[in-house]
């Protein structure tokens, strides 16, 4: 475990809630012993994860919980992130670990990519569907809700009780950085480039994110068909459920869990349908995810230290 500014603290002192654990003191990156280490998760500043992991010994197996691996256009993510990658070599190797849709590359990969919070809870639903060619490419809009764990630990006066709590706001609108690496899964599952409008809120809830998605679908296609691509798509996952039909999923029914939901609605619209899925940001899309994707390359058993269920109330 390490740290930058809170190295030489306990990890209890940082995180009292793990005081009962006995658990190392935090040392920087640049003192930690990695001769007897396996693998790493790596959850850093976007930008600063590329050089640390440069210097990382080859023989560990990475997840890597920033962006820096995402995009595989490093010019898209130098104009998205506002900085320049210095590791372009690194990139060309990392696999992107939706986990349920990469599961055998990820089995393969030195260093993986998890995906961020917003993508993991739109391309879920919406990578089975593009495949089966089911949904339009074009008029997809995405509504997307994030609790404020999402930004981190960070003071920021945004992220202050008194400018979240009984209120809910629209940030990123129109360019938030999430966008090139959602239309980069959703191209790929067209083959074809997608682009979608995106808009997240900030909710004041501590944990939790929901995407609300409106599509067209294709010539013919009915509801029925966009339920039964998804059962078949996720009969067999252990942590993606299609709910039963007319069930809307719910932050709560997946809090503190590796778990989405999801679940497809027909819009008043004919021809339209309505897509809403759920995850803890923190652990599907995020931690949760990262352990799934490494159990995965190291050989594990995938649900290895993932089996709680949700907290509720
Ligand atoms: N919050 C979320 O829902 C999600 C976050 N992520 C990604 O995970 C990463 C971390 O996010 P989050 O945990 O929220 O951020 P925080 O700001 O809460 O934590 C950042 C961590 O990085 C450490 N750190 C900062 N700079 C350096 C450095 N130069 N060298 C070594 N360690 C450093 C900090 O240590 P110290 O405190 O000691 O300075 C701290 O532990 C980001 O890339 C973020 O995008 C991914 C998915 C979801
Ligand atoms: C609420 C909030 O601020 N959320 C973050 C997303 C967090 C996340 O998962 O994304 P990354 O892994 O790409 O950082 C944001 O919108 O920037």
């Amino acid at each position: 475990m390490t740290a930058d500014r809170k190295a030489g603290q306990s990890m209890g002192s940082v995180f009292p809630h793990l005081i009962t654990q006995d658990l190392p003191t935090m040392v920087s990156v640049k003192d930690a012993d990695f001769s007897s280490v396996d693998a790493v998760f790596c959850c850093l500043p976007h930008g600063t994860t590329q050089d640390i992991i440069k210097g990382l010994p080859r023989h560990l197996k990475i997840v890597d919980l920033s962006a820096d691996f995402r995009l595989r256009d490093i010019a898209e993510y130098e104009e998205w992130y506002g900085q320049p990658h210095s590791a372009s070599d690194l990139q060309k190797e990392a696999v992107y670990g939706l986990t349920e849709i990469s599961r055998e590359d990820v089995k393969n990969a030195r260093l993986v990519a998890n995906p961020g919070c917003y993508p993991t809870s739109i391309q879920l639903p919406l990578v089975p569907l593009i495949k089966a060619k089911l949904i339009e490419h074009r008029n997809i809009i995405i509504d997307s809700k994030s609790g404020v764990s999402g930004a981190g630990r960070g003071a920021k006066e945004a992220n202050l009780y008194s400018e979240i709590a009984e209120g809910i706001y629209s940030y990123g609108v129109t360019k938030h950085r999430h966008v090139p690496e959602i239309e980069q899964g959703l191209s790929d599952a067209a083959q074809s480039k997608i682009n979608v409008s995106f808009t997240p809120h900030l909710m004041p809830m501590i944990r939790g994110m929901q995407s609300t998605i409106y599509v067209e679908m294709s010539q013919g296609v009915t509801m029925e068909d966009l339920y039964q691509q998804l059962r078949k798509s996720y009969e067999d996952e252990e942590f993606v459920k299609l709910l039963d039909k007319g069930v809307v999923p719910r932050t709560h029914n997946v809090r503190g869990s590796n778990y989405c939901f999801m679940n497809v609605f027909p819009d008043r619209i004919p021809g339209r349908a309505i897509i809403i899925s759920v995850i803890d940001n923190l652990v599907k899309g995020a931690s949760g995810q990262a352990l799934q994707n490494l159990n995965i390359m190291l050989g594990y058993p995938e649900n290895t230290g993932l089996l709680y269920q949700p907290l509720f109330p």
